[in-house]
């Protein structure tokens, strides 16, 4: 089955500055993608290279089994771009019809579902909305004509914790219809929930990329763990344990300890059994932390290594040893 996306050796460069680095992705049939990285990493870059928006400067970019410039190929995408530009004349509801036009939309019912699901009222001006508001507009244009294919660029960016569900949701059934998704994000837990794979990005390169599981249980976790008062915080302990690092005090009593931990949680565990805590609490770690700390410890050279290895993407799939 011919994936529906498809990166090959892509590069990007803005007059000397490269900000995509031989690029190889591959988006198949029927899953939801997350394309993942900090600010800067690549992501619009990559997404507007997909859309037809940009060219890359080396590489082969194939959307849909097509070239991403053919005419025909965008009309059968929703998309939702990073900055979305409206009409500030219209009203959402117009908004909305002009863009059902363009798509020859004839069954309305989903749009209209989506408009109650996202709480927009058609009747308002786009003008003066926030960015949240805006990006439900974007969404709803995006899902309406049930598109083969979404590619979604930060969907979840000014969404409220509520409206962040009612996408994910959206995500889920468009999955269960047999549409694809790729969608963007700097935040893993935003796409965790949804995506069967995930891809990470940074500076420009890909540093991992596979099952969003595996990915997850490879990555590197942060644990906050309160010592009970009275109770010897074992800092040289924690710190010499294989797995560990950056471990610190983090409360003024010094009682309370942070620490980054690699793989299976087990050895802390069996460490702190029989000492007397608190609580112990493992809070989301940022994408810096719980990918790159992990590349970094698989290969000691660290990133530098991957600067002098410009033969290909850093990382490719995470199931290959550890
Ligand atoms: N048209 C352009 N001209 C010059 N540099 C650009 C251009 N577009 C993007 N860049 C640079 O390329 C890099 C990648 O930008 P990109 O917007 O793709 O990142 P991103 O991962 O989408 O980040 P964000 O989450 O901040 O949007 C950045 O350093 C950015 O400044």
């Amino acid at each position: 089955m011919t994936p529906l996306i498809e990166c090959t050796d892509v590069t990007k460069k803005f007059g000397d500055f490269t900000a995509l680095s031989r690029l190889n992705l591959t988006v198949p049939q029927g899953v939801v993608y997350g394309y993942l990285g900090p600010n800067g990493a690549g992501k619009s870059t990559t997404i507007r290279m997909l859309m037809g928006l940009s060219r890359p400067t080396s590489g082969r970019v194939r959307v849909l089994g097509q070239d991403p410039t053919d005419p025909g190929v965008r009309g059968r995408i929703g998309y939702l771009p990073g900055e979305l530009r409206l009409d500030d004349r219209l009203t959402i509801g117009q908004t909305l019809a002009s863009w059902g036009r363009l798509r020859g939309l004839t069954d309305t019912a989903h749009r209209d579902d989506l408009v109650q699901r996202f709480g927009v009222d058609p009747s308002r001006k786009v003008r003066g909305l926030s960015t949240g508001n805006r990006r439900k507009v974007g969404l709803v244009g995006a899902f309406m004509a049930r598109p083969e294919l979404l590619i979604l660029d930060e969907p979840t960016n000014g969404l409220d914790p509520l409206m962040q569900q009612v996408f994910l949701t959206a995500v889920e059934e468009a999955r269960d219809n047999g549409q694809s998704v790729l969608l963007s994000s700097h935040i893993l837990s935003e796409v965790e929930r949804v995506a069967d794979q995930v891809a990470v990005l940074q500076g420009g390169r890909l540093a991992a990329s596979g099952p969003t599981k595996e990915l997850r249980r490879r990555a590197a976790q942060r644990f906050h763990i309160a010592f009970a008062e009275g109770e010897e915080v074992p800092l040289t302990g924690l710190a010499a344990l294989d797995g560990a690092s950056a471990v610190e005090r983090r409360s003024p009593d010094g009682q309370e300890v942070s620490l980054a931990w690699a793989g299976s949680p087990d050895a802390l565990l069996a460490f702190l059994a029989g000492r007397r805590i608190t609580t112990l609490t493992a809070p989301e770690p940022d994408l810096e932390e719980a990918f790159l700390e992990y590349y970094q410890n698989d290969a000691p050279a660290g990133r530098g290594a991957a600067a002098e290895e410009p033969a290909g993407p850093v990382r490719q799939g995470v199931s290959g040893g550890s």
